[in-house]
């Protein structure tokens, strides 16, 4: 489903006496339909940067995206809208991923008419958001409430309900449930295996954590100065890691 070839991103200084960072260092990877690819590494390592060049939202320096055999790398941004849809990311802050100042029910209503999805008028758009609500395990009551008035691992389920109604066939999970307390992650992971099943959903889900992407993932893709330095099955990865970067970070998962 995604194919990358060579993909390279530096970022230019930003200041005279600053310095270049080669964030993705021709990076090869493909993720199948229907697998969760994990993307681990450290801090800085460029994680969050190759996935947002997948989606196209940070431009390339060099190499191939594929998405279904098609060769987006060079979309037009109209043609780049047509499957915008399809490929979706959420990202770590349940705090700022909704508009802090809309009712949730606003932020529901609104990728219907970002995306221009055919909904004849409010009560089926409304009929909709209903049932995705219900498949992320929320009630009505939440639409009328704020941001600020639920908790973080309901967020998670309003922004999972929200890329939902898109019925995207590629998800990105950017450090998705780093921020939530380790029982309510466990929720939301088991909400994100019952949705894959459901709609058949590709994932790359991107986290620190071996232990959480171990559980989650069929594969494992290392990631360390911008390099994929091991790439293999969750098990193979995790119970005997070759590249010495990934014993390091199997190993402290374990001591911690
Ligand atoms: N827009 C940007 N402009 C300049 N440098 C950037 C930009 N985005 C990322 N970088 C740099 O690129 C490198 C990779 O960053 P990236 O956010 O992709 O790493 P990451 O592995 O996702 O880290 P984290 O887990 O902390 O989010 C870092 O050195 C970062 O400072």
């Amino acid at each position: 489903m995604i194919r990358l070839e060579n993909i390279t991103k530096i970022f230019k200084k930003r200041s005279f006496s600053g310095e270049n960072t080669l964030a993705v260092d021709n990076v090869s990877l493909t993720i199948d339909k229907g697998k969760i690819l994990g993307l681990v590494g450290e801090s800085g390592c460029g994680k969050s940067t190759l996935g947002r060049i997948i989606l196209r939202l940070t431009p390339v320096d060099k190499g191939k995206i594929y998405f279904y055999n098609r060769d987006i790398t060079n979309y037009t941004f109209k043609e780049m809208q047509a499957i915008r849809r399809e490929m979706q990311i959420i990202f770590q802050h349940p705090d700022t991923s909704l508009n802090p100042r809309k009712k949730i029910k606003h932020s529901l209503i609104e990728p219907f008419k970002i995306h221009r999805l055919s909904s004849k008028n409010e009560d089926n758009i409304m009929s909709r958001i209903m049932k995705y609500l219900d498949l992320v395990g929320l009630n009505e009551e939440i639409l009328d409430r704020y941001p600020n008035q639920i908790s973080g691992g309901q967020i998670q389920r309003v922004v999972l309900a929200r890329v939902l109604v898109l019925e995207p066939k590629f998800l990105i999970l950017d450090e998705a449930t780093s921020m939530l307390d380790v029982s309510v992650q466990a929720q939301i992971i088991e909400l994100l295996r019952k949705i894959k099943k459901e709609f058949d959903i590709t994932y790359l889900f991107i986290s620190h954590d071996i232990d959480l992407v171990k559980a989650f993932c069929d594969d494992i893709a290392v990631m360390k100065d911008g390099k994929i330095v091991e790439l293999g099955s969750s098990e193979r990865i995790y119970n005997s890691p070759v590249h010495e970067y990934t014993r390091k970070l199997v190993k402290t998962f374990r001591e911690f």
